[in-house]
């Protein structure tokens, strides 16, 4: 990275370092970070490359060489650039998980398929329609289900052992459908006909339009704006970084994604000023980084100057674009819910059974909660606990959505989640919403905010520095945010008694290195990646204490990382001899990973699973199943 900071400087104009994208390599490799040094004209460069390798989507990730190299020796070379290659790409289809308590499946699909031809369709109270649009938060999906053209597919999902169950899609099914129309069907798994996939497309090659010698109107967003994009969002405006001088409201823009850089301070950072001037040269932000990960283009929905001056609202729409997914954001609100398959599978291992007493350790926002509520018919006790306080605000919304009754949500660190106090019977504590904070000034006339300090001590007043402050007015102004919720009430949890669930899920926060589309992994070092695993092991412990004997946990990621993994298995086995692995329903991942790895010169050997654990596990099957799942039962 230095090396290329260096090829790039101003000292030696005509040397030009370029990272090889999968472009000019041809086929996908695992180099990542593999480099080659040109020597060309500066101004001559973009003449020599073919238009359509600059405005295409052929991104390669990079990742910290260390990790790159434990990844290989987890996977081989060839599954990780598969792996690797497929984290680029967004999902082939949209998956919906039905609320069986007050919709079906067969209903769903004819609301679904009016939505998707334009027809108004009551939903509870609601009317939903096509182009329904309300830009509230940063970078997130808008409610419009447009993009969902009727094109040929290529789907980002494949199946090299072809095990996938029926009615799932396949790279080959989608490459040999060519003209097949949008679909909804249902997962052919047994038991799972309440989840429905939604068929989107991709990638597409798009006519940028460019004409040699005259730059293009475009737009640089940040690279986490790029994957909302990907996934189906418009260009919220703090999403933009940079766009070309004479951008007016109307005008047709390419859109193209800048990467983090490593930062003198050891952070990451673009390299440049939001709301620098694109001028179509080298000297742009980024340019020679930007080949191959153009995702599409859309119009302007304010000049250039707005865009800048604007706290928030949608930038660009995107009118074209390298991936049409349908998003499917805020419609149905209650009787569906968008979630990925695997989250879904999650809940049906955990197999909570009507008037039982579960756990969801790490809650938030709701997902894999309110799918084992309706598993249990709204029957019993689904505790969720998070650590966030708005967090636990949007698990109670989603299951108010949802009309699920069994579910109660507290704010609650999850290190401490058994009671210390022996016999506690799960005390709480009222608090108030931090988000409906009223301005007010202190005795001493200072300007602040009073805030809940959530714990006994809850009530005083902690008066904030004035960044805090300005934080606090600029949420005020531009509304909630993404994860956001307005007003409403949280209860503390002390935590729990000894042995009181009958099943836990612990869905731990994570590297979340199987999430896609995700265009940069750099940030993660062996370190960092250990001290996950380190915290995720703590979280387990407590599990183990709040599950009573003949319990189930269940332990799930979403990361590629055997560390976050089989390591945790390994420990759980090792370190509590009364747990075994139990089987698991359904079942559509592949094998865990058996043996050990050395890391940090061999000074640290990291344990997998042991032959005949494997099968117990199900874990990523190259690209398919993006998480990590185990289910232990305690014995005694
Ligand atoms: C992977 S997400 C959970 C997703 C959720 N299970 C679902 O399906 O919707 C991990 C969650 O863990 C929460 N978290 C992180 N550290 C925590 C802690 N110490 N105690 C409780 N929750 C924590 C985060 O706030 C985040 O919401």
């Amino acid at each position: 990275m230095n090396e290329k900071r260096k090829g790039l400087s101003a000292q030696n104009p005509k040397k030009i370092l370029l990272q090889l994208s999968n472009t000019l390599q041809g086929s996908s490799s695992s180099s990542a970070s593999s480099s080659i040094l040109y020597r060309t004209d500066s101004f001559s460069f973009l003449q020599m490359r073919r238009s359509s390798d600059r405005y295409s989507y052929k991104p390669t990730l990079q990742w910290n060489p260390q990790v790159e190299d434990y990844f290989i020796k987890a996977y081989g070379a060839d599954h990780f650039s598969r792996i690797s290659q497929s984290l680029t790409r967004p999902s082939c289809y949209s998956c919906i998980r039905v609320n069986t308590l007050k919709s079906t499946s067969d209903g769903i699909i004819e609301k679904l398929t009016a939505i998707l031809q334009g027809k108004t369709v009551k939903s509870g109270s609601d009317c939903t329609s096509v182009g329904e649009s309300d830009a509230t938060a940063e970078v997130g999906p808008s409610k419009k289900l447009g993009n969902f053209q009727e094109e040929p597919s290529l789907d980002s999902v494949s199946d090299p052992n072809g095990t996938l169950p029926m009615g799932l899609l396949r790279d080959e099914d989608a490459l040999n459908e060519k003209s097949q129309s949008a679909s909804i069907s249902k997962c052919q798994l047994p038991g799972l006909d309440h989840v429905l996939f939604v068929k989107g497309s991709g990638p597409h090659t798009i006519e940028y339009g460019d004409v040699p010698n005259q730059p293009l109107k475009e737009v640089i967003v940040s690279r986490k704006c790029a994957e909302a994009v990907l996934r189906g969002a418009q260009v919220f405006v703090p999403g933009v970084l940079a766009c070309s001088s004479h951008v007016e409201k109307g005008d047709t823009v390419a859109v193209s994604v800048a990467v983090e850089k490593p930062s003198s301070d050891g952070g990451w950072n673009f390299g440049f000023t939001r709301g620098t001037v694109l001028q179509g040269l080298e000297t742009d932000p980024q340019f020679l980084e930007r080949n191959g990960v153009y995702i599409g283009q859309g119009n302007a929905m304010m000049s250039r100057a707005g865009i800048f001056r604007a706290s928030h609202g949608i930038a660009i729409e995107m009118t074209n674009r390298v991936f049409n997914l349908p998003s499917f954001h805020d419609v149905l609100e209650g009787e569906i819910f968008l979630q990925n398959l695997p989250s879904i599978i999650t809940a049906h291992v955990l197999d909570p059974q009507q008037g039982e007493r579960i756990l969801d350790m790490c809650a938030a926002p709701g997902g894999k909660t309110t799918a084992i509520a309706i598993l249990m018919r709204d029957k019993g006790e689904v505790v969720a606990v998070d650590r966030s306080h708005n967090k636990v605000m949007d698990i109670q919304k989603l299951a108010a959505e949802m009309g699920l009754n069994c579910i109660t949500a507290y704010r609650l660190d999850a290190l401490k989640a058994v009671a210390r106090v022996n016999g506690s019977a799960d005390p709480v504590i009222p608090t108030r919403d931090e988000d409906s904070l009223v301005v007010n000034v202190n005795d001493s006339g200072q300007l602040g905010f009073p805030v809940e300090v959530c714990d006994e001590k809850a009530n005083k007043n902690v008066y904030l520095s004035k960044a805090d402050i300005r934080k606090s007015m600029r949420r005020m102004r531009n509304g909630p945010g993404r994860n956001q919720s307005m007003g409403g009430r949280v209860e503390n949890s002390k935590g729990f008694s000894h042995d009181s669930f009958d099943r836990v899920l612990l869905d731990a926060p994570c590297s979340a290195l199987g999430l896609r589309p995700r265009l940069f992994s750099g940030e993660e070092t062996l370190d960092s990646l250990r001290n996950h695993g380190k915290y995720q092991k703590r979280m387990f412990d407590q599990a183990v204490q709040l599950v009573r004997p003949g319990g189930f946990i269940v332990y799930s990621t979403c990361t590629i990382n055997p560390g976050e993994n089989e390591a945790l298995v390994r420990y759980a086995l090792d370190t509590y001899k009364f747990l075994s692995l139990a089987p698991q329903h359904p079942r559509v991942g592949g094998p865990g990973l058996v043996g050990h790895c050395e890391l940090f010169d061999g000074k640290y050997v990291e344990e997998w699973l042991r032959h005949g654990e494997e099968e117990l596990v199900q874990r990523k099957n190259p690209d398919f199943l993006h998480n990590s799942l185990s289910r232990f039962c305690r014995k005694t």
